[in-house]
Formats: structure tokens, sequence, C-alpha cells
């Protein structure tokens, strides 16, 4: 069976105690950690800069998992870069030259991945499965955590699976967006195999258990 990658979103956390989450992070077995970053103009909420991912990158070896929900990640991927990100995900939404982008992103020595909105389909994306490290299907619209998952883009990870399975791309699906116990089982059964989780983590009584609670 797969190893399936588990990512807490520290969206959902409390912020002012974000040191204390990455230990509990590590302590749970979890080795990726997801951070929103929302710029007000992409999605109508705001959260973090390359300077608070600076600060935790000294505080854990953890995998950066950036999600730029920007619009212009042409401008800012490097300062996430620098700052310490592992992984850059940009959306497809965005008008930047996205081949070009995974590229810059990739030659830089780090891994990129492409965010796809529910409305957007597997086919706008194709072309650049070839270049790209991760896809991440969003199963909420982008902007809040705490959503409920959308049962219809569960089609989306089956098609997405086919397709990379079928040309042989080394191309990891994320999906996020709703995960809990019931729909991470779902989205793995479709194929997915990187989970992101916030609201269902930490507004659990006991969010270490909540993480671990997946690898069983
Ligand atoms: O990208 C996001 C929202 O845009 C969050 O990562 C995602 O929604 C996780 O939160 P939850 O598990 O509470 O849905």
């Amino acid at each position: 069976m797969k190893k399936i990658i588990i990512i807490p979103s520290i969206l959902s956390a409390d912020f002012a105690a974000l040191k204390h989450d990455l230990k509990m992070i590590e302590k749970s077995g979890a080795e990726w950690v997801h951070i929103d970053v929302m710029d007000g103009h992409f999605v109508p909420n705001i959260t973090v800069g390359p300077v608070v991912v600076k600060s935790l990158r000294k505080e854990t070896e953890l995998f950066f998992d950036i999600h730029l929900m920007i619009t212009n990640p042409e401008k800012y991927w490097r300062k996430f870069k620098e700052a310490g990100a592992d992984l850059i995900t940009f959306h497809s939404e965005i008008s930047a030259e996205k081949k070009k982008l995974v590229e810059d992103i990739r030659s830089s020595g780090i891994k990129a991945g492409i965010s796809i909105k529910p409305k957007t389909s597997v086919s706008e994306i194709e072309a650049l499965l070839p270049y790209l490290n991760l896809v991440l299907i969003m199963t909420v619209e982008p902007g809040f955590g705490g959503q409920s998952f959308m049962d219809n883009m569960v089609a989306k990870i089956k098609v997405l699976r086919k397709v990379i399975d079928e040309n042989n791309y080394d191309c990891l699906i994320e999906v996020d967006g709703g995960i809990n116990s019931r729909t991470a089982s779902i989205c793995i059964d479709a194929g997915a195999d990187a989970l992101v989780s916030g609201s269902y983590i930490f507004a659990a009584e006991n969010p270490l258990e909540a993480v671990k609670s997946f690898f069983v």
C-alpha cells in the first residue's frame, strides 16, 4: 500500500503558538506542513508572508509546502524560496506564463506545484504535468479553512490519477479542503497521494491525536 503524505495546515492554528504547533506536527509523525499564503486579492483573505515563513524555518526541519493563493506569484515566489520553502504551489488561474514559472521554481532547487480551484478542470493543466512535482486539487473554494468538502471534486481526482498513471508522470496529487477522517478515505480511494487538513486537526480537543488518526 502506498504511503499517503499527511499535511497539517496551520491556517486554522493559533498564530501566536505556531512554534508549539510545529513541534506537535513533528511529534505526530507527519513530515510536511502546509502554509497558506493569501494576498486579499486572489482570494478574499490575508495570511502570512515570507517573514513569517523565515521565522518558522528556524524552528523546524519539516518540509514546507507553501500554497500561494496570490495574483502575482511570479513577483513573490523567490522571497518564499529564500525564506525556506521546499515546495511552492501557485494557482492555474493566474495570468503569468505558467510553464516558465514552474521551470524557474524548479531550477532554483525546490519543487513546483500548480493548484486548481473547484471550477477549473484537469484539462487546463494537462500540458504542464510532465514538468510538475505536484498538482493541488482544491475541494473547497480557496480562502478560508473550515469549509465542507465538495464531493463533486472526487471525479476530478480520479481523472487526474488516470492521466498521471497512463503517462507515467512523476507528479503527486494533493487534495486540500474539508479533509477529515471520512473525506480522507474518499480521496485516497480516488487516487490522492497527499492530504492537507486544517480545521479537523486544530479544532480538535487533541490536535496531536487528530493528526495521528490519519495514520491508522
Ligand atoms: O487552502 C486552504 C483554504 O484556502 C486550507 O489549507 C484548507 O482549506 C484547509 O483547511 P480545512 O481543512 O479547514 O478545510
